[in-house]
């Protein structure tokens, strides 16, 4: 019986078959070959559910069961994994992954929303089962980041984790910079492309990413998913004027997802920020991602790859099938669900860093001056300036980046600054991250 079940194939019921499930379809028969040499079962999809049966995918369905409610996969004799890849943080979808998990079976699922909500309950949901919950594509697409975090650098203390976690806000920023672009237009892009969420604000104000930084906080210091904790901003006011001017002080702007152990607690913060143009995550462009683990023993560790799109996704996914296959079962959060303690988060306004600082200003004698005094007031050193153009007729930049002060400081001079008159616009603020 045991020698049956360890070659007999390990069959799965597909939630969902847009840009992913499609891709997992994909990739489990254009791949069969390669994944049987590393997979002593074979895999194969016996039941499928979606909202359009009539829809034409461009994949062969014949021979595998068509399913109306999704949920209805869990009690199928057929199914030993459901693979869950509807997305959303409730309705269906967490409903087919309670009730899979209800009926014994294993769960591949790549929906960061889903877990960055109900990740803890779900994972002990999953233990008290003894089946899988796994979600290597809910975090970074197609690097192999959870595997890596709580695999390979399992024995470490991790002290920092950070990266770029959302492709269609890289892939939108990078776009901007080669072509000058407008936000709107590379938005379009991205969705057509099948990188972005299926309500793309989630991409673009750093929900997303926040999503699957709480999951990666998680793994890394061992807590309960804690998407509330997360302070998050997104990229929307990224103006391609920031851009060129962050080229021209010698960064690039990334939206990065940071998550730190610090004194007062663990840090969570999403927000497009000024990285140094020579560092290696400056050069992460495109829909590409990149996750990089500070651990007290390996020191510094980066992973680079696709963060979105059909085959990177659906490579992360057939991967968690493969180790469902060979038995290999870890706990969620590499830590067992009933130890993920809730953290304690780092109080609001203690970053220390520099920041970069635009202001729209009427080109007037004094105006630079009452900056200044405001800058003064709140002990806020200035590093830089750059002031080119004039026009009494229209709004001229003025640029700044400052040196090192606290989130609080930069506020309340954002704040200040507001209420003078030649100020037109609300500050341009971005922390400059030096990374070290
Ligand atoms: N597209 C990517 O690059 C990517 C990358 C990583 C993770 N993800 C995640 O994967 C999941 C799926 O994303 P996608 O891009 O494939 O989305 P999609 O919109 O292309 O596909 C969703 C599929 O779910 C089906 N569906 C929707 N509601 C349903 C319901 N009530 N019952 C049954 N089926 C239903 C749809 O018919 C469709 O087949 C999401 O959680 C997303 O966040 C996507
Ligand atoms: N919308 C997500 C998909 C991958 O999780 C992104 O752009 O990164
Ligand atoms: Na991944």
């Amino acid at each position: 019986m045991a020698a049956d079940r360890k070659s007999a194939p390990l069959r799965i019921g597909l939630a969902g078959i847009g840009t992913v499930g499609a891709g997992v379809i994909e990739v489990l028969r254009e791949n069969a070959d390669i994944i049987s040499k590393h997979c002593p079962r074979p895999i194969l999809v016996t039941a499928v559910s979606a909202r359009d049966r009539g829809r034409d995918r461009g994949i062969d369905l014949s021979g595998i069961a068509w399913v109306d409610d999704a949920a209805a996969l869990a009690a199928r004799d057929d199914v030993d994994v459901v693979v869950e890849v509807i997305g959303g943080s409730e309705g269906k979808a967490k409903e087919v992954v309670e009730k899979a998990i209800a009926a014994g079976k294993h769960v591949v699922t790549a929906n960061k929303a889903l877990l960055a909500h109900h990740g803890t309950a779900l994972a002990l949901a999953a233990e008290e089962a003894e089946v899988a919950l796994a979600y290597e594509a809910a975090v970074a697409g197609g690097i192999p980041v959870i595997k890596a975090m709580r695999e390979g650098l399992a024995a470490n203390r991790i002290t920092r984790v950070y990266g770029i976690l959302n492709g269609t806000c890289n892939y939108i920023l990078t776009q901007m910079r080669e072509t000058g672009r407008e936000f709107a237009d590379v938005l379009e892009e991205a969705q057509k492309l099948g990188y972005a969420e299926a309500d793309p604000s989630f991409d673009v104000d750093g929900i997303d990413a926040a999503h699957k930084l709480s999951i990666l906080t998680s793994v890394a210091f061992g807590c309960a998913v804690d998407f509330a904790g997360v302070r998050i901003s997104g990229i929307r006011n990224v103006s391609a004027m920031d851009i060129a001017y962050a080229e021209e002080l010698g960064f690039r702007i990334k939206l990065l997802g940071l998550a730190r152990q610090t004194p007062g607690g663990i840090e969570q913060r999403v927000h497009a920020c000024m990285v140094p143009a020579a560092s290696t995550i400056a050069k992460v462009d495109g829909v590409y991602n990149a996750v990089v683990t500070s651990g007290n023993f390996v020191g510094e560790n980066i992973a680079i790859g696709r963060g979105a799109g059909r085959g990177p996704t659906a490579s992360a996914v057939v991967a968690d099938l493969m180790d469902i296959a060979r038995d290999r079962i870890l706990p969620a959060f590499s830590a067992p669900a009933a130890t993920l303690a809730r953290a304690v988060q780092a109080p609001v306004g203690q970053r220390v860093g520099s920041y970069y600082l635009r202001l729209m200003v009427v080109d007037k004698p004094g105006v630079i001056a009452e900056i200044a005094g405001v800058m003064r007031d709140e002990n806020v050193s200035l590093e830089s300036m750059i002031q080119r153009g004039r026009s009494p007729d229209e709004p001229v930049p003025l640029v700044f980046t400052t040196h090192e002060t606290t989130e609080a400081a930069i506020a309340r001079v954002a704040a200040r600054l507001d209420e003078i008159k030649s100020v037109l616009e609300p500050a341009h603020l971005l922390p400059i991250e030096t990374l070290e």
